[in-house]
C-alpha cells in the first residue's frame, strides 16, 4: 500500500483521523515502503472499503466533529463567567434605554396632555364639577400654547436664514466697498477682493476653532447624558426582566415593600376575581401606605369590586403571594380587616431574615423587681426586636403548642416574673412533672409535680381551693363596702387578703383526660367547673388562672374552659384547626401558628386578646419570647426569695387561711386622732377605714357611736357636729391598761 491508508479496516481510528491530517503526497515506493504484502487486484478489491463504507465513516466524523463543537459552544455559552459577562452587558445596554425612558415619561407627564388628562381623570372620578371645568380650561388654553410654539418652531428657520442672508450680503458688500476704495487708492486693482478675502480666512479659522471645539463638546456632552440616563436607569428602572438582576439586586429588590411590589404580588395569586378585574381596569387602592411596623411591612389595601380579602387567607394563596414577595410563608400574614368592609385587606410581611434572630436576654433575669399593678411584664421582642410588655392584673391566659417548642418556657417566664413581686401567690401545677418548675419550690404556695392520679386529684383540689378562696374575696369585699376594682395599696397591705394568686397549670390535658369525677366534659366533673367558675369570676378579686397545653381539643380541653382565657397564645401547632383552637377567630383573621417551623421557631409565639402590645387594626402580635432556661430560672428564683425577705413576706403570710391579726380599734381611733384635741366622727371614720379598710370599711356612725360608748368616750356634739374627744379616748385606753391589757373578747375586731 503505498497511500497510507490500512484497507480492510485493520486500523480504523486511522481513517478517521486522515480527516485532521494535512494531505501528505504519495511515499516514495523507494525510500518509504519498509514492509509491504504482494497480492493480487482480485485481494485487493475485496480488502479495500467500499465507497459507502468510506462515506459513512466520513459522515461519522463530521458528527464527531459536530459533537465536540456543539459540546465546546454549550459549555462556553452557559459558563457562569459568560452568563455573568453576558447579563452585566445586557444590563448596563439597557439601563440608558430605560433612563431615556423615564426621562421621556417625565417630560410627557409634566409637558405633554397626559398630565391634565390625569388630573381630569382624578376630578372626574371624585365628581368635583368645578376642578373637572377648571382642568378642562387649562387643558385647552394649554393645546393653544403649544399649537403657537409650533408654528414658531416651523417660522424660526427661514427667519433665521432670512436674518442671516440680509447680514452676509449686507457685510458682502461693505467689504466690496472697502475694497474698491483700497484698490483705487492704491491703485491696484488685486486689492478689490483683499478685505472679503481676509474675512473669509477669519470666518473659516472660527469655524476650524468651533468645529474642534464642537466635536469635544458634543462627544464630552453625549457621554455625560448617556452616563445620566444610565445612572438613572440603573437606580430607578422597573421594566428590567428579573433574569437580568445579580443575587444583590434580586435580594435588594425584596427588601423593600412597597406599592408597586405588592401590586405585582398580589396580581399574582391566582385569585380571578383579582385578574379579572384588574383587567376591567379596576385598581388596587392603598388605605395604609406601606410602613414599616413591628418587625415588617404594614400596609391596608382594597381590593377592586368583585374580589374579597379572605380570597387570600387560603393556606396555598398565602404560599404564593409570599413567594411573590420574597419570603418564607411563615413572614407573610394576610389578615381581613376586622373593622372594615370585606374587600379590605390587611397585610404585614416580615422584614427578611428577622424571624432567625434570637431574642435578647430577658431584662428582669439578674435585676429588678415586678408589680403587678404597676408595671407590665417584658415577654418577648417583636420581629424587629421592639420590646413586648404583657399587663398581668386580671387576665387569665392560655397558651398551646406540640411538644418541644416552649410552650412551658413561656408559661414560667411569666411565673418567674410574678415571682419577683413580693405580693404575688403562686399555685403551681406541672402534670408532666420534669423538673421544669421545680426551682418554683422555695418561693409556690403550692407546687404540684408529677402526672399521676394524686397529682392530677392535687390539682383538681388546687383549683377548688381557689374557687372557695374567691368566694371568701367576695364576701370579704361586700363586707367592707368595697365597690370596682381592688386597689393596689389595699392588696399589699400585708394581711388584706386581695394580694394577687396566680395559678399556672402546665400540660393541663392530663387533667381534663382524667377519670371522671376529675377530669372530663360531663355536667358534674370536678376540675373543669372549677376552672370555669375561675375564669367566670375570679379576675375581679385578683386570682388568675393560666393553662398551657398540647391538645386543646375538646376531650382535654372543654370549650367551656378555653373560651374564659383573655390572653391566648401559640407557638407552633401542627393545623389551622388547632389554631383556632387557641387563638380562636384571629386564626381566621391571618394568625398562622400552623406556618411557624417547628424547632427552629422554638419561642416564637403568635398572641392574641387582651395583649397590650397588638398593633393597631391588628388581631394579633408575633413575638420572639424571651428565654431563660431551667438552670438559669433557679436564679431567678433565689433574687425573688431575697425581695420577699426584704419586704418582710413569707410564703403563705398572706393567706387568708391563716387568720387576720386582730385589730384594735380603740388604739387605732388614738392613732387616727394623733396629736388633736378632738375630731370630727365622720373624719375619725374615714381615717379608720384608710388605715384598714378590711376591718373599718363597713364601720357607720352607729358603730363607731357604740364602740366608743362602751369605754365611755362616746362622742359629742360641738359647734353642731359631732367629735370624738382624743382626752376620753386617752383616758379609755389607760383604764383598759390598768384593768388588763387589750381585750380580744370584747375590743379585738376580726380582720
Ligand atoms: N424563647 C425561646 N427561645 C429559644 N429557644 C427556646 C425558647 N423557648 C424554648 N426554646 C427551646 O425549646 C425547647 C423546648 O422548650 P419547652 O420545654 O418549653 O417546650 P414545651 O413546648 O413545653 O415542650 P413539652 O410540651 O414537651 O414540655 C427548649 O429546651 C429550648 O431549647
Amino acid at each position: 500500500m503505498t497511500d497510507g491508508t490500512t484497507p480492510g479496516g485493520d486500523r480504523p481510528e486511522e481513517l478517521a483521523n486522515v480527516h485532521y491530517l494535512p494531505h501528505r503526497p504519495p511515499a516514495d515506493p523507494a525510500g518509504q515502503v519498509l514492509d509491504a504484502e504482494l497480492i493480487s487486484e482480485e485481494e485487493y478489491q475485496q480488502r479495500r472499503p467500499s465507497q459507502k463504507a468510506l462515506a459513512l465513516q466520513r459522515i461519522e466524523a463530521y458528527r464527531r466533529d459536530v459533537t465536540v463543537v456543539v459540546h465546546v459552544v454549550r459549555t462556553v455559552a452557559t459558563h457562569q463567567r459568560t452568563l455573568r459577562v453576558v447579563k452585566a452587558l445586557a444590563r448596563n445596554v439597557s439601563y440608558p434605554v430605560a433612563g431615556a425612558g423615564m426621562v421621556l415619561r417625565h417630560w410627557r407627564d409634566t409637558h405633554g396632555s397626559a398630565r391634565y388628562e390625569r388630573l381630569l381623570n382624578d376630578a372626574e372620578q371624585s365628581r368635583d364639577q368645578e376642578a373637572l371645568r377648571e382642568w378642562e380650561a387649562r387643558a385647552v388654553a394649554e393645546k393653544q400654547r403649544r399649537h403657537q410654539r409650533m408654528m414658531d418652531w416651523i417660522d424660526s428657520p427661514a427667519r433665521v436664514v432670512k436674518a442671516l442672508a440680509t447680514a452676509a450680503f449686507s457685510v458682502a458688500a461693505l467689504l466690496l466697498a472697502l475694497g474698491v476704495i483700497l484698490a483705487i487708492s492704491r491703485e491696484d486693482i488685486s486689492q478689490v477682493t483683499g478685505p472679503i478675502t481676509a474675512v473669509i480666512d477669519a470666518v473659516a479659522f472660527v469655524v476650524w476653532v468651533a468645529t474642534a471645539y464642537g466635536i469635544v463638546l458634543v462627544t464630552g456632552a453625549t457621554t455625560g447624558v448617556l452616563v445620566y440616563l444610565w445612572h438613572k436607569g440603573r437606580r430607578h428602572s422597573t421594566w428590567e426582566p428579573e433574569w437580568l438582576h445579580t443575587p444583590e439586586q434580586r435580594a435588594e429588590s425584596f427588601a423593600v415593600i412597597d406599592e408597586s411590589m405588592l401590586t405585582r404580588a398580589l396580581t399574582h395569586c391566582k385569585v380571578t376575581s383579582l385578574t379579572k378585574a384588574l383587567k376591567e381596569g379596576q385598581q388596587l387602592e392603598f388605605v395604609v401606605l406601606p410602613r414599616q411596623q413591628g418587625g415588617g411591612t404594614y400596609v391596608q389595601v382594597r381590593l377592586p369590586f368583585g374580589c374579597a380579602a379572605s380570597d387570600f387567607l387560603d393556606p396555598k394563596r398565602v404560599e404564593l403571594l409570599a413567594g411573590n414577595l420574597g419570603r418564607h410563608k411563615h413572614e407573610v400574614y394576610p389578615q381581613r380587616q376586622p373593622k372594615a368592609d370585606a374587600r379590605v385587606l390587611d397585610l404585614w410581611v416580615a422584614d427578611a431574615g428577622t424571624m432567625d434572630k434570637p431574642a435578647p436576654p430577658w431584662p428582669l433575669q439578674f435585676n429588678g423587681e415586678f408589680d403587678v399593678f404597676r408595671d407590665r411584664l417584658p415577654i418577648g421582642v417583636t420581629m424587629r426586636g421592639e420590646q413586648i410588655e404583657q399587663g398581668m392584673l386580671n387576665r387569665h391566659g392560655l397558651i398551646g403548642a406540640v411538644s418541644k417548642q416552649g410552650k412551658t418556657a413561656f408559661m414560667r417566664l411569666k411565673a418567674l416574673g410574678l415571682a419577683l413581686d413580693p405580693t404575688v401567690e403562686l399555685r403551681i401545677a406541672d402534670l408532666k412533672g420534669d423538673g421544669d418548675w421545680s426551682m418554683f419550690e422555695p418561693r409556690a404556695h403550692t407546687l404540684i409535680e408529677g402526672s399521676a392520679v394524686e397529682q392530677t386529684e392535687a390539682t383538681c383540689v388546687m383549683l377548688e381551693d381557689l374557687v372557695e378562696e374567691m368566694q371568701r374575696r367576695y364576701e370579704a369585699k361586700r363586707a367592707a363596702g368595697i365597690r370596682g376594682n381592688i386597689t393596689r395599696e389595699l392588696s399589699r397591705q400585708p394581711g388584706s387578703g386581695f394580694h394577687p394568686i396566680y395559678a399556672f397549670v402546665d400540660e393541663v390535658q392530663v387533667l381534663y383526660a382524667e377519670q371522671h369525677p376529675i377530669g372530663g366534659t360531663k355536667a358534674d366533673a370536678r376540675a373543669w367547673r372549677a376552672a370555669k367558675r375561675l375564669h367566670d369570676q375570679a379576675r375581679a378579686v385578683n386570682i388568675h388562672l393560666y393553662q398551657a397545653t398540647q391538645r386543646p381539643d375538646d376531650r382535654t380541653l372543654p370549650v367551656a374552659v378555653r373560651e374564659g382565657a383573655h390572653v391566648r397564645a401559640s407557638l407552633y401547632v401542627p393545623n389551622h384547626p388547632t389554631a383556632k383552637l387557641v387563638l380562636a377567630d384571629a386564626a381566621d383573621m391571618g394568625a398562622r401558628p400552623q406556618d411557624l417551623r417547628p424547632g427552629r421557631d422554638a419561642g416564637t409565639v403568635v398572641l392574641t386578646g387582651e395583649v397590650d402590645d397588638i398593633p393597631d387594626g391588628m388581631a394579633f402580635v408575633i413575638s420572639k419570647s424571651h428565654y431563660v432556661s431551667t438552670q438559669d430560672a433557679y436564679g431567678v428564683i433565689d433574687r425573688a426569695m431575697q425581695i420577699l425577705e426584704q419586704h418582710g413576706r413569707t410564703i403563705g403570710h398572706d393567706d387568708a387561711d391563716d387568720g387576720e391579726p386582730q385589730r384594735d380599734p380603740l388604739t387605732d381611733i388614738a392613732t387616727v386622732i394623733g396629736d388633736l384635741p378632738k375630731m370630727r366622727t365622720q373624719e375619725v371614720l374615714q381615717r379608720l377605714t384608710e388605715l384598714h379598710r378590711i376591718t373599718y370599711g363597713g364601720w357607720e356612725l352607729g358603730d363607731l357611736k357604740q364602740y366608743l360608748t362602751e369605754y365611755h368616750a362616746a362622742p359629742y356634739k360641738t359647734d353642731g357636729k359631732m367629735h370624738v374627744s382624743a382626752d376620753l379616748v386617752h383616758t379609755a385606753l389607760a383604764e383598759r391598761d390598768r384593768s388588763g391589757g387589750a381585750d380580744g373578747e370584747q375590743a379585738g375586731v376580726d380582720a
